[in-house]
């Protein structure tokens, strides 16, 4: 399988390249805008009939505009015909602590633009309410169910399958959080990249996921009690659970 792997920092990539292991650098993709990709590949012995399993990595920068722009050029200067077989969005996120401790990994079942819509007097109205746009991308169906089985069913990880949310702006007050657990009652997790990702996959026709780790509760700001590093090992061993995935033919 070949898969892309977007993030938003340095220090996501660095994490997600610990996990892969045993795959190592192979090459290096200059994109326009100082992007780059780096290739992980895994040349254990096969024959070859057998496709060498590929990961590239992305870091696209913050927020969903960028991320989009990054992971659209990623896909549209690949090699490969198809460019993936599969995009992940991953890194950080805030998480919704009634279902989510810090140091948890969330596999997305539903990518959402939470605040693609308009603010009206009685509420927020999503985009394809407007009728202008989608605000919901649905990860594929077999995809998702093969790496939540790996997750969900390791003991030394805290994981959970269910909507990421994609913002603009950080949630950082009690009554947005409020607002928003009310709109996404099953949400885990908000981001900043995951829907831009997935609307350039979607473009591609490749299938798009999305996986946090939590660093941080959403709502009032409290720099303090962030465990980036503890995300970021989460993140690092959600990684070497998913490489069976990546070395399933495609
Ligand atoms: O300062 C560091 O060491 C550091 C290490 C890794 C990542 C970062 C970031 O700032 C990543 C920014 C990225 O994280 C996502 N994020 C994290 N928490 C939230 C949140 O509560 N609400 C929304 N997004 C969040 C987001 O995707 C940012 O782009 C720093």
């Amino acid at each position: 399988m070949r898969v892309l792997v977007v993030t938003a920092v340095a220090a996501e990539a660095n994490a997600v390249v610990a996990g892969l292991g045993r795959y190592s650098l192979a090459g290096v993709r200059e994109l326009t805008g100082g992007y780059e990709v780096t290739t992980h590949a895994q040349y254990t012995p096969r024959p070859s009939s057998v496709q060498i399993p590929v990961v590239d990595v992305l870091v696209g920068g913050a927020g969903p505009a960028a991320a989009a722009a990054a992971t659209a050029t990623a896909l549209a200067t690949s090699p490969y015909d198809p460019p993936y077989h599969l995009v992940l969005s991953t890194g950080i996120g805030g998480g919704f602590t009634q279902h989510t401790a810090l140091g948890t990994v969330v596999l997305s079942d539903e990518i959402v633009a939470a605040d693609l819509g308009a603010d009206t007097p009685d509420g927020f109205l999503p985009v394809a309410e407007l009728g202008f746009g989608r605000g919901v991308h649905h990860p594929h169906p077999e995809l998702t169910a093969r790496m939540a089985k790996l997750l969900l069913a390791d003991p030394h990880l805290h994981a959970v399958h269910a909507p990421v949310l994609t913002v603009s702006t950080v949630t950082g007050t009690a009554a947005r959080a409020t607002e928003l657990s009310a709109r996404h009652p099953r949400a885990a997790a908000e981001a900043m990249e995951g829907f831009g990702v997935a609307e350039a996959a979607a473009a591609h026709l490749v299938p798009c996921a999305e996986i946090r780790a939590v660093s941080n509760a959403i709502g009032p700001r409290d720099r303090a009690s962030w465990q980036i590093g503890r995300a970021l090992d989460a993140l690092r061993y959600a990684f070497t659970l998913l490489t069976p995935v990546f070395e399933e033919p495609s």
